[in-house]
């Protein structure tokens, strides 16, 4: 696994990076968030060794990564790395012998992985002359062709059609499935709640949530619960200390933050609220399903961003 360990970073007086922690674990999809600026590019650079950190410590699998390491990671730099005007196989040919990758392995490899991508008729043309989401294929195509043991991808999934991010995150699944740790930022929160296994939310320089996407939303459940019910749910709005969010065809969102917490008698007993209105609607009839309401990636993004 790759491990960042109190990473700072500044720039002149600017604090881009204070104290950031976080670990890419063999064979898990971390998707790393955070709005512009918030230090996600600079973090990644560290972690690949093409910038250096003021303090703290970057290691993967347990050491601090020499140049032979950093050879087996694949990395899509945000500034992207091929050349427009170049033959789109002969370049991932040519980056993977950077990588000691033997030329006709080089050359199936990048052959397979282009067709993979549904370009396998294009290996000859020039890069310039692709679509830019195409081209954007062909970016994260150059960061897997030497086969790495980690991938740091700056947002691969930047320009593509939802038929692309499927063949891309297909791409990337099996990589992991082979043990491969990969960290990818992204501004699609609703891709990177699809794909990742772990999710990384900077803002300002510091991680501000980490962790699995479910366990981080049910840390913040909050006091909103849905209710599903085959009775008419009207009687909810006279409960003090409920408040009615939303009604739809099978029931009703919740807010119970106004309740206490630790008793009231809408059903005679001392329990929380949630509990009392669980009682009250299964005496009225039958309940199909009532529980916390989980948040958004996108509102917990937004809570832990401000
Ligand atoms: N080479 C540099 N010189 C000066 N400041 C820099 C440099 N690189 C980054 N910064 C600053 O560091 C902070 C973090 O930038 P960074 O590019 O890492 O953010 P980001 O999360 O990748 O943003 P975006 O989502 O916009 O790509 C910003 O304030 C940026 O201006």
């Amino acid at each position: 696994m790759l491990v960042l360990d109190s990473i700072t970073r500044r720039f002149g007086e600017r604090l881009a990076l204070d104290d950031v922690s976080f670990t890419v674990p063999d064979g898990r999809m971390v998707g790393f968030v955070g709005a512009n600026g918030a230090g996600k590019t600079t973090t990644m650079r560290i972690a690949l060794g093409v910038l250096a950190a003021d303090s703290g410590t970057v290691t993967f699998r347990g050491t601090t990564p020499d140049l032979a390491t950093r050879r087996r990671f694949g990395y899509m730099p945000e500034e992207r790395g091929l050349y427009p005007k170049g033959r789109i196989l002969e370049q991932l040919v040519f980056l993977a012998r950077l990588h000691g990758v033997d030329r006709a392995v080089a050359t199936r490899r990048g052959q397979e992985l282009l067709e993979r991508l549904g370009l396998g008729e294009r290996s000859r043309d020039k890069l310039e002359s692709l679509s830019l989401g195409n081209q954007q294929r062909v970016q994260v195509a150059a960061s897997l062709i030497h086969d790495p043991e980690l991938l740091v991808l700056d947002e691969p999934f930047s320009g593509l059609d939802p038929l692309a991010v499927d063949s891309m995150a297909e791409l990337l699944r099996e990589r992991t499935a082979a043990g491969v740790g990969v960290l990818f930022s992204s501004h699609q929160l609703d891709l990177v709640d699809r794909l990742c296994d772990d999710l990384v939310v900077l803002h300002g320089g510091r991680v501000v949530a980490a962790g699995e996407p479910e366990e981080l939303r049910r840390e913040r459940a909050g006091s909103r619960y849905e209710l599903v019910a085959d009775t008419d749910l009207g009687w909810l709005e006279e409960v003090p200390g409920v408040r009615v969010v939303e009604r739809h065809a099978r029931g009703a969102v919740l807010d119970l933050s106004g309740g206490d917490p630790a008793g009231g008698d809408l059903a005679g007993g001392a329990a929380g609220l949630d509990q009392q209105v669980l009682a009250e609607a299964v005496r009225r009839g039958p309940v199909r399903s009532f529980a916390p309401q989980l948040p958004s990636l996108s509102e917990l993004f937004q809570e832990v961003s401000r």
